[in-house]
């Protein structure tokens, strides 16, 4: 078996490098043929040369990946090092912390999945042709990932909540124009947000109830709230406790277009995918990932 280990050396702290070398050792000492690169190949060459993918870095270097390995059963692995990892937590791959020890396990987990040979699939998202896994963010919370983006401090996931802190002094309401599966929903809106999985920003858990197994998208909406009660209302985001608000609706669909005038456009995994409008529909099964050898029975339910 051959795997590729892609490397983002920009990703997170800078840890990549010595995450790539506890990975390559722990899958050659299990037999694994193994290659390293920091440039995300063409599709054809990855299926020409590897047997399985592993992104090295954070949601943006997964993010890249999808746009490969999406719809072509290769299966992705993740060792994430990035900043906010919310596609690791999505998957529910663990996220290294605290030093050397807990690198090594993540290493170790990853190259025992990937040597026990079993795969599952879950859901993407496509906007308008650009895959991704988690969470399109528009509206304040696009202005949010693009504010993070260009931030170097603080480091790991607080830096979502330090982007947020920096965007509420005067809060945006925005006219937004959605179609739910052909239905026409028009609203006043902060931000509106299409969840493949449940969780951005590091783990705000925005569309708690999405299930990668459902084929659905689960669209929320916030309405036009004021400074003091978002900040009362945030905490309660990191537990998906926010969805009994009374400014919050979830709505499922298969397909959503998406339109308002915001200076952000729309971002998914923490990357710019565009401005809006935008389409985005559910695609099921369209990426394969390892599963790990003593996964509950509950994950193997979801392959296909
Ligand atoms: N193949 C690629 N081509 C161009 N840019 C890339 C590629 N892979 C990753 N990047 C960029 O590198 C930057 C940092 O990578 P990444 O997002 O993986 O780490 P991070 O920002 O620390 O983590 P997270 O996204 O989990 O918060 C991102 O801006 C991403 O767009």
């Amino acid at each position: 078996m051959r795997i590729l280990l892609v490397v983002n050396p920009r990703a997170g702290r800078g840890g990549a490098g010595r995450a790539a070398r506890l990975a390559t050792e722990a899958l050659r000492r299990r037999g694994l043929g193994v290659r390293v690169t920091t440039t995300v190949p063409a599709v054809g060459e990855l299926e020409a040369t590897a047997d399985a993918v592993v992104a090295v870095g954070g949601d943006g270097t997964v993010h890249h990946l999808l746009q490969r390995v999406a719809g072509s059963g290769l299966p992705l692995g993740l060792l994430p090092v990035g900043t906010g990892n919310d596609t690791a937590r999505t998957l529910g791959v663990r996220v290294p912390r605290g030093g050397p020890g807990a690198m090594a396990r993540a290493a170790e987990e990853l190259a025992a999945s990937l040597r026990g040979g079993r795969t599952r699939t879950v859901d993407l998202a496509r906007a308008d042709g650009r895959w991704y896994a988690t969470i399109l963010a528009t509206g304040l919370d696009a202005a949010v990932a693009r504010r993070a983006r260009h931030m170097r401090f603080p480091p790991g996931s607080a830096r979502y909540a330090a982007a947020l802190a920096g965007r509420v002094r005067r809060l945006p309401a925005y006219t937004y124009r959605l179609e739910v599966d052909g239905r026409p929903w028009e609203f006043r809106g902060l931000l509106a947000a299409v969840g493949n999985g449940p969780v951005y920003g590091g783990g705000v858990r925005m569309c708690a109830g999405a299930d990668l197994g459902d084929g659905l998208l689960d669209v929320a909406v916030v309405a036009p709230v004021s400074r003091r009660r978002l900040l009362r209302v945030a905490p309660r985001l990191y537990r998906g406790a926010h969805l009994s608000e009374p400014e919050v609706t979830v709505v499922r669909c298969r397909t959503v277009r998406i339109d308002a005038e915001t200076p952000s456009g729309g971002w998914a995994d923490g990357e710019p995918v565009g401005p809006l409008p935008l389409t985005v529909s559910a695609v099921p099964g369209a990426l394969t990932v390892p599963l790990p050898p003593g996964a509950p029975a509950g994950l193997a339910r979801l392959s296909r």
